[in-house]
């Protein structure tokens, strides 16, 4: 097992504010992980603290087997500030060589890197452009091609998508998904339906108390079916979990659900007691998909 996050019983007070209480928690390599939670929810402090620019009031985090913020860390792991801004007088090329060059890069490597991270996010024209020439979407795809320069094992994208249209959110989360092999993300969100759909781990915190931790994996015997009713159905939720060979039904956004389906026992044919029961109740669907993502299915 290769644990690149160890965090155990941290607790981090503000005063008599506690944004984070007694939080436990170990992320191995592998899929993007969301850590989602409502305003004031304590992401940005876990954040803060995995970067090691703030100290755990009590508490041990280790990160890639070394204390937050120690040198050992350094370009290993990148983090992506929720309001991160470029420079509106230089052009994406010179921001992002020099954050290279900060790195220790040589000037060769900065330029190369440059290009290589703006590939990655699919800016590769935009490299002589001034942010102001940017759309927003594109400007925060800029911020996340910084947080990839020097190849971070670990990249923490806090709040990427906010205030993206849904267009910009997706192409944001495609970028991930393409690059989660190479990549571990850790991505928060005060919205958990955007992020399900991409993770397979989901951090939950709630008033600094983390509250959950989900993994659906894509572990073996496992799969998984994304159902979009046409109308809202009050007690389609309930029925889908009677379903034999349904282990988990969740709401991922109105009107979409997704099943988690076991399969440990043999085959089971779940479409078949899926759609008897939609046309037993006269509900009618608007897409039935094999798979997590039906957001992916539509590139
Ligand atoms: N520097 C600080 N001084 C005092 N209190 C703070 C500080 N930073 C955060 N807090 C408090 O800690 C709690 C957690 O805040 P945090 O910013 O981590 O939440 P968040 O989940 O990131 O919220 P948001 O989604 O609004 O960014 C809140 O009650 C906040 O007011």
């Amino acid at each position: 097992m290769s644990l690149i996050i160890d965090v155990q019983q941290v607790t981090k007070n503000y005063g008599h504010n506690k944004a984070l209480n007694k939080v436990e928690f170990a992320l191995e390599k592998g899929a993007p992980v969301a850590l989602v939670g409502p305003n004031g929810a304590g992401k940005t402090t876990l954040f803060s603290l995995l970067c090691g620019y703030i100290q755990p009031s009590s508490g041990k985090i280790s990160i890639l087997g070394h204390k937050p913020g120690h040198a050992a860390l350094f370009g290993r792991l990148s983090a992506l500030p929720q309001d991160a801004q470029l420079d509106p007088r230089f052009t994406i090329a010179t921001q992002l060589s020099f954050y290279s060059r900060l790195q220790g890069m040589s000037h060769k490597l900065a330029k190369s890197d440059t290009v290589r991270v703006l590939e990655m996010v699919g800016l590769s024209d935009a490299l002589n452009s001034l942010p102001s020439e940017l759309s927003h979407g594109m400007r925060k795809r800029a911020t996340i091609a910084q947080a990839l320069l020097g190849n971070p094992e670990i990249v923490m994208l806090d709040e990427a998508t906010a205030g993206l249209d849904p267009a910009n959110a997706r192409e944001i989360r495609a970028i991930v998904a393409e690059h989660a092999s190479e990549v571990n993300f850790i991505l928060s969100s005060h919205d958990l339906s955007e992020l399900e759909r991409l993770c397979d781990q989901v951090l939950y915190l709630e008033n600094g108390i983390l509250k959950q931790h989900q993994t659906h994996g894509n572990k073996e015997g496992v799969r998984f079916i994304t159902l979009r009713m046409k109308h809202h159905q009050s007690d389609v939720l309930s029925a889908l979990k009677q379903i034999p060979g349904v282990s988990q039904v969740d709401m991922t956004q109105d009107r979409e659900y997704l099943l988690v389906i076991d399969n440990q026992h043999g085959q089971i044919n779940i479409e078949v007691d899926l759609l008897t029961l939609l046309a037993k109740n006269n509900w009618t669907y608007n897409q039935l998909i094999n798979g997590k993502t039906l957001e992916n299915q539509l590139f």
